[in-house]
């Protein structure tokens, strides 16, 4: 068993460190934010992830799991050090660095011996190449640095499901020694592993994300196609997906993809490929699809409506995906912003994401969907929980002034909402019901006039 660092304790460091110290390992999480490590300390998560708090917990309990601020006692002495930085987007696309960057330089300073420093931080190709050299030139006679990129395909939501049962670990090396190392860390796995080169690896990252988001983008495209010419994009994805060589995963028509993920990764291998010789005209197109996608159900209750100038609209969902409370380029900052442009009232539910939600948006929270559904003109179904999909629909009809529905994630069956007495849109699919809004606005008009 290996004793090991973990520089950056968010989404990936943090569920890394913990599930490494789950196979026995001693880990050490340093993150530079003081507010979340008193709180890790505690056994507390600061991210809301399925299984990660009780497997941190008795971690810690067994004492294999601790968490720093501090780097001068975290990387002396590690066997390996983990980086899981952020690497966010720049205003032209490309990945911003800034925080590998100062993590090599943290690393750099402590290091005391020869230790391998496994990179999962998502990164340009050539950049694990830049940290070696970066390494051989200012950790000198102490020890010998050996750089692995161990790109990281975990997805929220599922993160420490993911952790124990991917697909294959990716380890790309320049070093055999330093490969088979890392992948003797997660043996006790028995996941297929996959060894390469640094900069394939490097490649395979931006590869897979830029594939599954390609797919997600053609199969809003055919629903698109399906609503045209009275196809179900639902049978289509099925039919298409017991076609092996297609499979049904990722196939899942909706208002697009967002997180902290394919929006950026996609942009950055944009611009990895360049403007003139390999210019990444199909992924261009992918992008381009999704910023259409995130705005097609304001589009289409705009196109109902008329205007939306002064309708009380209903939002149901914030998080980009279910079973996290991450709203990072959720398709619901993007949904919640075009509303208020267009005038209308927003209110907004989702089971976790709130607290995150209220730091960026400036909408009405509701305590419940039976809340946010009040007295509402539409609601606008953003994010896929569980607690929406299990909802009499019932509720929408009893609590909404207009059961009017816009389902951006196909959450029912058509079959159910011919039951019921909703107005009812959704992706790639055909409307149903039809309530009529001159009854609605008449009856408005006369209650705003007689009291
Ligand atoms: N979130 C995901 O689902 C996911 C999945 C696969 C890969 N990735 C990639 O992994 C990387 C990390 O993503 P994330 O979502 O975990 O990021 P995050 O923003 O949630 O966490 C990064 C953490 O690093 C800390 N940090 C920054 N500089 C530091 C330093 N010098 N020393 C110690 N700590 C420092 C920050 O305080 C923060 O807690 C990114 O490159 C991302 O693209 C993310
Ligand atoms: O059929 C589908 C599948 C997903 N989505 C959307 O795509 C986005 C991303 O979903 P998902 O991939 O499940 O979540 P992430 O946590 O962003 O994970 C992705 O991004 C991570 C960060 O790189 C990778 O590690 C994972 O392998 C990769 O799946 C979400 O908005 C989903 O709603 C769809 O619209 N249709």
């Amino acid at each position: 068993m290996k004793n090991i660092a973990v520089v950056g304790t968010g989404y990936v460091g943090l569920v890394t460190g913990v599930c490494l110290a789950d196979l026995g390992h001693h880990v050490i999480c340093i993150d530079v934010d003081e507010e979340k490590v008193s709180h890790m300390r505690k056994g507390y998560s600061p991210i809301y992830e399925p299984q990660l708090e009780g497997l941190m917990k008795k971690n810690i309990e067994e004492g294999r799991l601790t968490f720093t601020t501090n780097h001068a006692w975290g990387i002396p002495n590690m066997d390996v050090i983990f980086l899981a930085v952020g690497t966010p987007q720049q205003q032209d696309g490309s990945a911003d660095l800034t925080y590998v960057q100062r993590a090599v330089n943290d690393i750099a300073q402590h290091i005391n011996r020869d230790v391998i420093v496994v990179n999962k931080s998502t990164v340009p190709v050539g950049t694990n190449e830049s940290i070696q050299q970066y390494f051989n030139q200012h950790v000198g006679e102490l020890g010998r640095v050996d750089v692995v990129s161990n790109p990281e395909f975990l997805r929220e939501g599922s993160a420490v499901y993911d952790m124990f049962h991917g697909d294959r670990i990716i380890i790309g090396a320049e070093n055999e020694g330093a490969a088979l190392l890392v992948e003797e860390l997660y043996r006790r796995l028995k996941l297929p592993v996959v060894k390469t080169d640094i900069r394939s690896a490097e490649m395979i990252k931006y590869a897979s994300n830029a594939f599954l988001a390609t797919k997600i983008s053609f199969i809003n495209e055919i629903s698109s196609i399906c609503e045209k010419v009275g196809a179900n994009i639902e049978d289509v994805a099925y039919g298409m997906g017991k076609d092996r060589r297609i499979g049904t995963q990722f196939l899942q028509a909706g208002i697009g993809y967002g997180g902290s993920c394919f929006p950026k990764d996609t942009n950055a291998l944009v611009q990895i490929a360049g403007n003139v010789e390999h210019k990444f005209d199909l992924l261009e197109s992918v992008i381009h699809v999704n910023n259409r996608q995130q705005v097609l159900l304001v589009k289409k209750a705009k196109e109902r409506f008329g205007s939306l100038h002064g309708k009380r609209v209903a939002m149901l969902g914030l998080a980009f995906k279910p079973k996290t409370d991450d709203i990072r380029e959720s398709a619901s900052v993007v949904v919640a912003n075009e509303l208020i442009q267009e005038g209308a009232y927003v209110t907004a539910y989702d089971p976790i994401a709130m607290p995150n939600a209220s730091k960026v948006l400036n909408v009405e929270f509701a305590n419940s969907t039976a809340e946010a559904l009040q007295d509402a003109d539409a609601a606008l179904i953003i994010t896929e929980w569980d607690e929406f999909k299990q909802l009499p629909l019932s509720t929408f009809s009893e609590q909404m002034r207009v059961p009017m529905v816009f389902d951006g994630r196909n959450c029912y069956t058509l079959e159910a909402i011919q039951e019921s007495y909703l107005e009812y849109h959704s992706i790639g699919r055909p409307v149903i019901g039809e309530v009529d809004l001159h009854k609605f606005e008449y009856t408005q008009n006369y209650l705003s006039e007689h009291g």
